[in-house]
């Protein structure tokens, strides 16, 4: 229901990302960015500027090798926090079991940062981040471990995926439910609309009718 006005690139290797923007009909073309994590973890006090400032060194890493004269590029980087802890993606699985019972019956909260660059003329960024609360209730060791046994923890931040197995962990969500599975859709849609980059509108013949 969406129509680009050039093209989208998504910086992103998630499939969950490219999933939510098909789901509302805006398909990027995606080149996943390889910006790692490390050396933007230091200021754990401040989760936001994190993911910010991971989104937009995605996109910018893409902005700098595009030829292209008129491009969006869109990127974003999802953490989890509890009590003052940050959670990325499990290592292994001991480390998916420790995330998922330090998780258990308590509340954390999910943060995404996102960045919509715009390169026409002159470049233009846009940065910005959601935090969403998501409580779990208690489960047991062996849920963990049959949960961990399905593999689904280990791309994922705070090792697990509210869109997947891990909704029955899941008791309340306050605030965006996609910023939780990696995109908070509602703001990037606003966004692209208020930067040009799509405008509503379908591409398909309203004219078609099946033939009785
Ligand atoms: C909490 C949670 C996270 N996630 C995912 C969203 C992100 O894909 C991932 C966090 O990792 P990210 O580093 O944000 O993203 P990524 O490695 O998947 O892709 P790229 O770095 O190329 O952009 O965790 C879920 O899918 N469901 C959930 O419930």
């Amino acid at each position: 229901m969406y129509i680009n006005t050039m093209p989208i690139i998504l910086a992103s290797a998630s499939p969950r990302r490219k999933l939510l923007l098909e789901q509302v009909g805006i398909v990027p073309k995606v080149i996943p960015s390889p910006v790692e994590e490390e050396g933007f973890l230091k200021d754990i006090d401040n989760p936001s500027r994190i993911v910010e400032s991971l989104a937009r060194a995605k996109a910018q890493w893409v902005i700098d090798r595009t030829t292209l004269p008129r491009v969006a590029v869109l990127a974003a980087d999802t953490v989890v926090t509890l009590e003052g802890k940050l959670l990325g993606k499990p290592a292994d699985a001991g480390e998916a079991r420790a995330m998922l019972s330090s998780l258990s019956g308590s509340v954390h909260q999910v943060w995404t940062g996102v960045c919509v660059a715009v390169k026409s003329r002159k470049l233009e960024m846009r940065t910005w981040s959601c935090c969403t609360e998501v409580e779990f209730r208690k489960i047991s060791g062996e849920e963990i471990d049959a949960y961990v046994l399905t593999g689904e923890p280990f791309d994922k931040a705070g090792g697990y995926g509210i869109q997947g197995m891990a909704s029955g962990f899941v008791r309340t969500v306050r605030g965006s439910y996609t910023n939780v599975v990696g995109l908070p859709l509602a703001e990037t849609i606003q966004t692209l609309i208020e930067l040009e980059v799509i405008r509503p509108g379908t591409t398909q013949s309203l004219t078609t009718q099946s033939s009785l």
